[in-house]
């Protein structure tokens, strides 16, 4: 029943959740100020949420997982469990008004019984979390240094120590943007002085991005919430790495690269670090740099436009090319972190070349769609 309905709002799910938003904000307004001002990537991640909960409602622990790490990414945005009722009410009020063919009482009361155990998770997920970890972290920027004209290497200090794993990603709020929160992967693996690394791509319409490069300095404080993800080095296991990061993507899989180091075992780890020209290669000589550190450790720089690249070593062309025109690689997990186009591309390309589907770990392909302002929107 509740695919069912789903399905029925699907086509029409933006008028949907506007709806649902409009009857949210009429009928519990002192609600409005848990939003951004503009709604519009918020409308999207609502319906996508419910979709990815109703998708995963037969594997119970990857929904709790879901819901899980929802409850807990929804204490930065100040919500409590008081506001899950407003919410459950005005969200079965949008459904019955756009899925008029499958909603009656059973659909309603098989809505009633989901949305009662999703908002109990994410609920039982915050307090848990509540025990041992801030609902954000204040961070001051302690360096901001420009790579391109586009892209800046950003330093963090948060206010309290901050727990993540080699390949996780972070969400920030800019004091320019209130409310508005973006997805940055880190750039290193955590650090003994506990100091954080992005890197920020400013795309034309990522609100959020261009702050970050063109406006933040030295002394501006952000809020991050907590960390996310799951592209992590499997330490359990011998295979070797192959890693593909295209654009700002390369920043997670140079967390990983120090992440095996770290470790002390040594691995085999093959990067391939894409870009559309020379000058986007705004990290090749930390990358490089690595590379002369580790014997295990092999770079390919991979440049799209012709002609040829100032680099000798450079391959021509797009990255899920580069990468099968030197398999087999099923010795190999696969990570990649780049553009959704990349990553579509890039998990055929890894499958063909022999990596079995269940070893290739990449950022979920909807988070990277709605908070495309990592590089790309
Ligand atoms: N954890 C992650 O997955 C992270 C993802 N990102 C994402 O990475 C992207 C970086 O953007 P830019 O620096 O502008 O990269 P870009 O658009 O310049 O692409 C870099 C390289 O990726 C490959 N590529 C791009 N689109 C492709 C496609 N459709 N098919 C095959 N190969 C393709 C090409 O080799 C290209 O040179 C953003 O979308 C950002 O959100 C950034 C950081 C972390």
């Amino acid at each position: 029943m509740i695919r069912r309905t789903l399905e029925e709002v699907e086509p029409r799910a933006d008028a949907a959740t506007a709806y649902f938003y409009a009857l949210l904000f009429v009928q519990h307004p002192q609600l409005r100020d848990l939003f951004p001002a503009s709604m519009d990537t918020q409308r999207d991640r609502l319906f996508r949420a419910l979709l990815t909960a109703v998708r995963l409602s037969d594997e119970v622990d990857a929904l709790t997982e879901y819901l899980s790490g929802l409850g807990r990414g929804h204490r930065k945005y100040g919500t409590l469990p008081e506001h899950y009722p407003a919410v459950g009410e005005c969200l079965l009020g949008a459904l019955a008004q756009y899925a008029p063919e499958s909603w009656g009482p059973e659909t309603e009361d098989a809505w009633v019984r989901a949305y009662t155990t999703i908002s109990q998770a994410m609920i039982d997920a915050a307090a848990e979390d509540a025990q041992r970890a801030p609902a954000w972290w204040n961070a001051q920027i302690v360096s901001h240094e420009l790579r391109t004209s586009q892209i800046a290497v950003i330093t963090l200090r948060p206010d309290q120590p901050y727990p993540f794993l080699a390949g996780q990603y972070t969400s920030i709020e800019t004091p320019w943007w209130p409310r508005v929160w973006r997805h940055y992967s880190f750039a290193s693996s955590p650090r003994s002085d506990g100091l954080l690394t992005l890197h920020v791509k400013a795309v034309p319409t990522g609100w959020v991005s261009s702050a970050l490069v063109h406006r933040a300095r030295p002394g501006d404080v952000l809020r991050l919430g907590p960390p996310a993800g799951s592209m992590t080095v499997d330490h359990a296991t011998e295979s070797g790495l192959l890693c593909v990061g295209g654009g700002t993507g390369i920043a997670p899989i140079r967390a990983l690269v120090e992440d095996v180091a770290q470790h002390g075992r040594a691995r085999p780890v093959e990067v391939f670090y894409g870009a559309r020209s020379d000058h986007d290669l705004y990290d090749l000589d930390t990358m490089m740099r690595l590379e002369q550190q580790h014997r295990w450790l092999s770079v390919r720089p991979v440049v799209a436009t012709p002609p040829g690249s100032a680099f000798a070593n450079a391959l021509p062309g797009q990255l899920p090319d580069a990468v099968r025109q030197y398999g087999p690689w099923s010795a190999y997990d696969g990570y990649l972190s780049g553009p959704p186009g990349m990553i579509r591309s890039g998990v055929d390309a890894l499958v063909a070349s022999g990596v079995p589907a269940d070893r290739i770990r990449h950022d979920s392909l909807a988070e990277l769609l709605l908070s495309g302002e990592r590089a790309s929107e």
